[in-house]
């Protein structure tokens, strides 16, 4: 090997080592793909080059050559960056498709789970329940007036308004409860285990408890809005999801068409 190769070489390695090392600090995926793939290369093309050099030599201090000595060492350290690269890949892989999967089931202005996940989860809910007879009860829920909001405020007061009463839900629910922003400002609860009274408390306890809360989201001016809901609770379980919404929904009408911020049951 030319002095000039050699020069190229130490200088390229040791800007690969150090570009490594910023790499693990949290690169993104290309990067340090790239920066693992050139240590690895570069420390097979060293060993190569002096002819495959048994690093273990060197720890048993066979290796008298000072060159093979250092490009001995230069190869464990680029290995050992690639490696480390490698596993920091897989780690960013791994947080990407955990974060995809998360996006693909959440409303992104709310934080709750979107229309497509809540149906899913509520349907395997469903079934448990049909299989251990259990009660359970969902309600539908949607702030009234709320195009007045928009129009007065705005839209992005709208977006904090959703997005305080979607927090006012989770905080009202239990953990077992499953609940979803079905799309504008509409809202779905599903109570496992809970029958008529008891999906009752829960939603007047949801009802009064936004009725009662102003949200500080305008300036010095406190906004207040109230929600009406539509209750449907075990007694159908023989019904399909969908079938389920459509009762909630009617229900949820007719506590809109009967005065708004009430809740009306499925008859
Ligand atoms: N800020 C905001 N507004 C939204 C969003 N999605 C839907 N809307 C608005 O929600 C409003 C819904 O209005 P309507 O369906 O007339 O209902 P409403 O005014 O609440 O009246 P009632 O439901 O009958 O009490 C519309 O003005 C939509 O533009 C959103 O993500 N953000």
């Amino acid at each position: 090997m030319s002095h000039f190769t050699l020069i190229t070489l130490i200088l390229s390695a040791t800007t690969q080592a150090l570009a490594a090392i910023i790499a693990l600090r949290g690169l993104h995926l290309a990067g340090s793909f790239r920066l693992s793939w050139i240590c690895i290369s570069a420390a097979l093309f060293l060993m190569l080059e002096r002819r495959v050099i048994p690093i273990w030599h060197i720890y048993a201090g066979r290796q008298e050559d000072p060159l093979n000595t250092f490009i001995g060492l230069a190869v464990s350290l680029l290995m050992l960056c690639g490696v480390i690269g490698l596993k920091r890949l897989f780690q960013l892989m791994h947080a990407n498709e955990v974060e995809l999967e998360r996006l693909a089931h959440t409303d992104f202005l709310t934080g709750l789970n979107n229309r497509r996940y809540f149906m899913k989860k509520v349907k395997q809910e469903l079934i448990r329940a049909v299989r251990y007879d259990s009660a359970f009860s969902l309600m539908m829920l949607d702030i009234d007036f709320f195009k007045k909001v928009n129009d007065t405020y705005g839209h992005h007061i709208g977006d904090i308004v959703l997005q305080k009463v979607a927090r006012h839900c989770q905080k009202t629910v239990r953990s077992i409860d499953i609940i979803g922003r079905l799309g504008g400002e509409e809202f779905a609860v599903f109570l496992p285990e809970s029958g008529y009274d008891r999906a009752y408390d829960v939603a007047e306890r949801l009802r009064s408890g936004i009725e009662e809360t102003l949200l500080e989201c305008v300036g010095d001016n406190l906004l207040h809005v109230t929600v009406s809901i539509g209750l449907v609770s075990t007694g159908h379980t023989g019904n399909s999801i969908d079938e389920l919404l459509d009762l909630a929904d009617k229900a949820l009408y007719e506590a809109k068409t009967s005065g708004r911020n009430r809740i009306c049951r499925s008859q």
